[in-house]
């Protein structure tokens, strides 16, 4: 994982942070407003900033109730552990989905939840007859977990930051009503998706019974999420989110930042998407580089190194760190940078000067047809 530190050490001066829509630091703004926040404990009360945000939240998300989480990750720890409230229950999620492929194994070294997974197609979707077909027979209970939940992500990270469709999401919400099972959202980039499909937030998620809402990411608060879901789901959620650690106190210094990313950060998200597709089209020129173009739906640019291309990812990322830019390196050929409201448009024509440079350093090209 390349670092801000080791950049500066090569005396680099200009730092050009395409890692992730996480790397981003508060603004002036979102620093006065947590010096000036209004709190209380949590844990024995309200604090009032965090009311405040979770009122807003749930409002905005069509929902009942919200909730203050620390993280993503226990957004959908707690998500999942409220739906699947009895050991050897299942979910239904993606293969390539974030809760199946980063968060450690949360729901089941902590939930005893057993995860189905079903293949994830490149559009970040699953086939809706493979769900289907993977919901447990409950004749079969003495052989079979018991399936209780299905899980989306929107936008999907993995397919490159792609889009679920209000449509496909509520097939999938009626196939959930149709077994009995409840529908779970990965909303880490919900904001994203509803921008870039044109499509309001809360319509967007409709159909599911919770949803994980990232303010850290896109929308650029320094650390949170919120869930949100019915009255009681929340409640419920309160009180696991105790149990795993993540009651806090006066954690409206966190909520009071956040309150102003979401004013001033989601109208920027257009924005960068339109630079993550600039330097996409970019990118498509370097020789040796490939995009998928039409992948690009959003902040994400999964970048492939072309067959013959005589570098490796690690060769580039290398390369690119020494010249003030940081880029996650996802293969030996494959890499990915996410664009945010703190990277500008200079900074997207530097960084592809530096990719074209970095492959057409001697020797890099194909060996046919330099
Ligand atoms: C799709 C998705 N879901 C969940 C998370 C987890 O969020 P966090 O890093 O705040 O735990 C991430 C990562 O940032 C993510 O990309
Ligand atoms: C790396 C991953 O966990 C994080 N969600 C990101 O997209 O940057």
């Amino acid at each position: 994982m390349r670092n801000v530190l080791a950049v500066q050490e090569n005396m680099v001066t200009r730092i050009v942070d395409l890692r992730s829509d996480t790397v981003t630091k508060p603004t002036e703004a979102m620093r006065a407003a947590m010096a000036s926040a209004e709190v209380d404990d949590d844990v024995l009360g309200y604090d009032p900033t965090a009311f405040r945000l979770e009122t807003e939240m749930a409002k905005t998300m069509g929902k009942d109730a919200a909730l203050f989480v620390p993280s993503g990750t226990m957004g959908n720890l707690i998500s999942v552990l409220v739906h699947c409230d009895v050991r050897g229950s299942e979910v239904i999620l993606g293969d390539t989905c974030h809760i199946n492929i980063f968060e450690n194994g949360g729901i089941a070294t902590i939930g005893g939840v057993h995860p189905r997974q079903v293949k994830n197609n490149d559009d970040g979707t699953m086939d809706i007859d493979l769900i289907e077909a993977a919901i447990r027979d409950p004749m079969g209970e003495l052989f079979y977990p018991t399936t209780k939940l299905i899980c989306l992500e929107n936008t999907h990270a993995n397919s490159g930051g792609r889009c679920l469709s209000v449509e496909y999401t509520d097939r999938v919400g009626e196939l959930a009503k149709k077994h009995g099972l409840k529908l779970h959202i990965d909303g880490a980039r919900i904001f994203n998706a509803s921008v870039a499909l044109g499509v309001p937030v809360d319509r967007l998620v409709q159909a599911a019974d919770s949803v994980s809402v990232c303010l850290s990411k896109g929308i650029g608060a320094p650390v949170g999420s919120v869930i949100v879901g019915s009255k009681n789901f929340i409640a419920k959620a309160r009180r696991l989110r105790k149990t795993l650690g993540g009651g806090m106190r006066q954690i409206g210094i966190l909520c009071a930042a956040a309150l102003v990313a979401l004013q001033e950060n989601v109208g920027k998200l257009e924005s960068d998407h339109k630079k993550a597709r600039l330097l996409a089209d970019g990118l498509n020129e370097v020789k040796g580089l490939r995009v998928d173009a039409c992948s690009v739906e959003t902040n994400m640019v999964f970048i492939d190194i072309e067959e013959g291309t005589k570098t490796r990812a690690e060769k580039i990322c290398k390369y690119m760190e020494e010249r003030g830019i940081l880029v996650m390196q996802e293969s030996s050929s494959r890499m990915r940078v996410v664009l945010h409201h703190q990277i500008s448009a200079s900074d997207v024509q530097y960084a592809l000067s530096c990719f074209q440079q970095a492959v057409a350093v001697k020797g890099v090209q194909k060996e046919m047809g330099n």
